[in-house]
């Protein structure tokens, strides 16, 4: 875990805020001063209303937020100075970059040199001096979204909430602005508050993730704990673990064990009872041959080649996915119909409460 930076962190206290048929639930979370933090979660999950309550554009129903020891909560967004990038970019369209991104310091009535200073800072840090005389409608998606982003850092934001800001960027925009967006992070130290459905954004950019659905906030944790290790089955399908399962776990021997199918597959957790589990599809092995460990037999039902990777769909007493590396399938033949073994060592096997 990264060293915890000196600062304010923002703390949610059992946030509730009911939009029409939707509800923000009992949603309680820190993030830390210099965090850079992902709420991730899939469309209509509550992710632009729970950006929004804490921007102070709606107040909640219940619960509190505090920026260090400051209730603020009825606070007015300006009073809270916090920028807000939305998806869209939402620049003034009749203002020039330069006009746009010093807008709001204009507005504060700063010296003129002030202005000048914090603009030629900001520009050079998102690399625009060359877009200043230009309207945003001639601009690329990515150069408009560098804008914005200027825009909302000039004012020295103590949060700096980001709404799906790449999801409109064709892919090669997006990793570009994706590694922009962690350069900035860095030097800035700023605290991020960033909304994407997209879970491999967020496992390149957050320091921890947030998984919401539904208006809940499912988990919380690092990428990796997020990834490997989700604690529903909601989170598991949502993060791409698409073999889930249910089972009793069972004890033999002083080993735990869980069923798939008829066969038993040695797990490591402390849970007992009924338990949930999920397996990655790229951590399920297929082999022509038996191999040592937790390995089930199957038949191969369908293959869909996709580039480097096939995607092999397994009945093994139940059906399994599989991401197989084309070279790395151990000279097996993945055609419909034939016999496989699947190896899925205990570590792969995440175990979940029922
Ligand atoms: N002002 C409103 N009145 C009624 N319903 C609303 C209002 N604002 C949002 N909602 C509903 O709340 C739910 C959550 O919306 P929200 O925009 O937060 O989702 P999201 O997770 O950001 O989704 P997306 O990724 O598609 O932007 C949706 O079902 C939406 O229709």
């Amino acid at each position: 875990m990264k060293e915890r930076l000196p600062g304010r962190s923002l703390r949610l206290f059992r946030i509730t805020k009911k939009t029409g048929e939707f509800q923000l639930r009992d949603i309680s979370l820190e993030v830390f001063p210099g965090e850079y933090f992902v709420i991730l979660g899939p469309t209509g999950a509550g992710k632009t209303v729970l950006l929004e309550v804490i921007a102070g554009m709606h107040a909640p129903d219940a619960g509190e937020i505090w920026l260090g020891e400051e209730n603020i909560t009825a606070w007015p967004p300006e009073k809270r100075r916090f920028g807000f990038v939305y998806q869209d970019y939402a620049l003034f369209p009749h203002l020039n970059v330069r006009e746009n991104i010093v807008f709001g310091l204009k507005n504060k009535k700063l010296p003129c040199d002030e202005i000048k200073r914090e603009l030629k800072a900001v520009v050079s840090l998102l690399g625009i001096a060359h877009l200043l005389r230009r309207l945003p409608y001639t601009l690329s998606g990515g150069e408009q979204q560098r804008v914005a982003v200027a825009r909302a850092l000039i004012m020295k934001p103590r949060v700096l909430l980001l709404d799906e800001p790449l999801s409109a960027l064709d892919p090669c925009t997006k990793e570009m602005l994706q590694q922009e967006l962690k350069r900035l992070h860095q030097l800035t130290g700023t605290l991020i508050i960033h909304v994407t459905h997209d879970f491999e954004e967020a496992l390149y950019l957050g320091e921890r993730i947030g998984v919401i659905m539904g208006g809940k906030l499912l988990q919380v944790g690092s990428p990796e704990e997020i990834f490997t290790r989700p604690r529903t089955a909601a989170v598991a399908r949502f993060v791409g673990a698409e073999n889930i399962y249910n089972s009793e776990i069972i004890l033999r021997g002083g080993r735990k064990y869980v069923t798939l199918g008829e066969a038993l597959l040695q797990v490591e957790t402390n849970l007992t009872g009924r338990a949930g589990f999920s397996v990655r599809p790229e951590h399920i092995l297929v082999s022509s041959l038996p191999q040592p460990g937790n390995c089930l037999p199957g038949k191969v039902l369908a293959v869909y080649p996709r580039g480097l990777l096939t995607r092999v769909i397994i009945d093994a007493g139940e059906r399994l996915v599989a991401l197989v590396v084309a070279r790395e399938d151990k000279g097996c033949t993945l055609a419909p119909g034939s016999t496989v073994y699947c190896s899925i060592p205990p570590a792969a096997i995440n175990v979940f409460p029922f």
